[in-house]
């Protein structure tokens, strides 16, 4: 949780940031609104803002809107103003607190933003008994090895558990050691003292001090260099860990969760994963269903997304067709929940009006759906099997191209349903959907004489104008970093080309 403070707080910031920060949010803080705008705008990333009363509220939710930033977002002022606090909740505050700080109003509200956005939708009776036996195992400090293929909620479920854990007021600290490099990650873990290799300028500490009292996942664990887990193995075994460069031990407290979504006993089988660390983590084990071992979630948690990506893009209420739905039941669902949750923000973009039909649902991987699974056999022409398809299974001429899966590849619709060009207006080379009905290779071809550099300017903006300058909506759907995205836009804005604007729907659509 993190916890952005905006404001003096008539002169109580740091009560009220040593309050949150006891419930584990890391606090970090700006004297004005434009500061919290660039902080929030750099992805310098918050989960809740606390604004002082005294900062115009009204503007600082308005811009929060017109840049489709969505946050959820406090004021704090003196209890006794009750004029202010009324104007705050009109102007879209969530809750008013009142000055002096009080720990456990705070930590109610921390509570309620970390339930908001960590919670798990479910309503099928396999999801149901796997929750019941992590309420079991929550209590306890045993480790939790949590399996489940890619995208069914892992780290989710490990939020879960230190929520419902004794430690759940202490920190809950995640990594990830498999997009960590191995000599990175041991200093992340472990922290390191100053001088310990060229370029440590300072003691750092590292993940298992910050999570200390409270629970670290370490998660994509089978990912993690045979090295490093022996390690891992005497951090677990002996309780203390020894920062790089150190020959004083430090004593740790941490409840460790693990996940990976790979057979971990095949792992140790192949001599990939030490077995002693193996039976160290794996006291309990949660295993995730996947979405197909669980279909009675499918409607439930596509309205879960279709509500919040709704609410996100400010469009209002949105209910899907019974069509949709049959479409969403019917799908092999490879990705899981993510691919769903990716599906529905999609559809909530390319949706008109109240109700998202199949048209609106573009999903990934069908041609990958096994023999005689319910999506095998829906009959070609029909519109759950092709929702794009017109009468007599015909295929309109333009699906938003940017607007398409990036991974696994796209068969919703053949190459020829793909749009005459993907560059912009005016874009040097042939383009990269040419039109031509032609296989892919054609739709390859057409790219040779390019640089990559341009393709990929292409590409990006393109995205871009299709999410109406959204910029996390394009980073999503492109897989890139918004940090990335960002400077890409800056350094294509700097050469002279226009960028679509945040919210800018003239400009992006035209
Ligand atoms: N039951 C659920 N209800 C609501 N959202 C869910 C549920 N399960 C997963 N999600 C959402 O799906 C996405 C993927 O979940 P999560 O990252 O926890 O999966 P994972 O198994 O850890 O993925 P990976 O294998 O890639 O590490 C997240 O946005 C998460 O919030």
């Amino acid at each position: 949780m993190r916890l952005l403070i905006v404001g003096t707080l008539e002169g109580y910031i740091t009560a009220a940031g040593k309050i949150a920060m006891k419930r584990g949010a890391k606090v970090s803080h700006t004297d004005s609104i434009e500061g919290a705008l660039n902080a929030l705008r750099a992805a310098a990333g918050a989960d809740l803002v606390m604004i002082d009363v005294k900062l115009d509220v009204a503007v600082f939710i308005d811009s929060l809107k017109a840049e489709r930033i969505t946050i959820p977002v406090v004021a704090c002022g003196i209890g006794t103003d009750a004029a202010a606090a009324v104007r705050a909740i009109r102007a879209g505050a969530k809750e008013y607190l009142p000055l002096p700080p009080n720990a456990e109003l705070i930590a109610a509200v921390l509570e309620a933003v970390a339930e908001e956005s960590h919670s798990i939708v479910c309503s099928d009776p396999a999801m149901l008994a796997t929750l019941r036996l992590a309420d079991q195992v929550a209590p306890s400090d045993a480790s939790v090895m949590i399996t489940g293929e890619s995208g069914t909620g892992k780290e989710l479920m490990a939020r879960y558990i230190h929520r419902k854990s004794r430690r759940s007021n202490e920190p809950f600290v995640a990594v990830n050691c498999a997009a960590i490099p191995e000599n990175l990650l041991e200093s992340e873990l472990f922290g390191h003292e100053k001088g310990a290799f060229t370029g440590a300028v300072a003691r750092r500490l590292g993940k298992f001090e910050e999570a200390n009292n409270g629970t670290l996942l370490l998660d994509e664990l089978s990912e993690m260099h045979p090295r490093l887990q022996a390690k891992l193995l005497r951090a677990i075994q002996e309780k203390e860990i020894d920062r790089i460069g150190s020959a004083q031990p430090v004593k740790i407290n941490v409840r460790i969760l693990a996940t990976s979504n790979r057979n971990l006993e095949a792992e140790v089988r192949s001599g990939n994963f030490r077995e002693d660390l193996y039976f160290r983590l794996n006291v309990f084990a949660v295993a995730i269903p996947s979405l197909r071992e669980r279909p009675a979630d499918i409607p439930m948690i596509a309205e879960h997304f279709l509500k919040k990506y709704a609410e996100a893009n400010g469009l209002g209420d949105k209910r899907l067709t019974d069509d949709a739905l049959l479409m969403l039941k019917a799908h092999h669902w490879r990705g899981n929940v993510r691919e769903l949750e990716n599906t529905m923000h999609r559809a909530v973009l390319l949706s008109r009006g109240e109700e998202v039909g199949p048209e609106a649902i573009m999903l990934t991987s069908q041609m990958l759906a096994p023999e005689g699974s319910a999506q095998a056999s829906i009959p070609a022409n029909s519109p759950v099997a092709n929702p794009f398809a017109g009468p007599g299974g015909t295929v309109p001429a333009a699906i938003p191209s940017a607007l398409q899966p990036s991974t696994p590849p796209l068969v919703m619709a053949p190459p020829a349903a793909l749009p005459t060009s993907y560059g912009p207006k005016g874009a040097k080379g042939p383009g990269y959907g040419n039109g031509n009905g032609g296989a892919g290779n054609t739709t390859l071809q057409a790219l040779i004489g390019r640089t990559v550099a341009d393709v990929e300017r292409d590409l990006i903006l393109e995205t871009l104008t299709h999410c109406l300058g959204n910029r996390t909506h394009a980073a999503n759907i492109l897989g890139i970093s918004i940090r990335t995205l960002r400077n890409k836009l800056k350094q294509y804005g700097d050469e002279g080309r226009p960028v679509a604007a945040p919210g800018n729907e003239e400009r992006a659509t035209a």
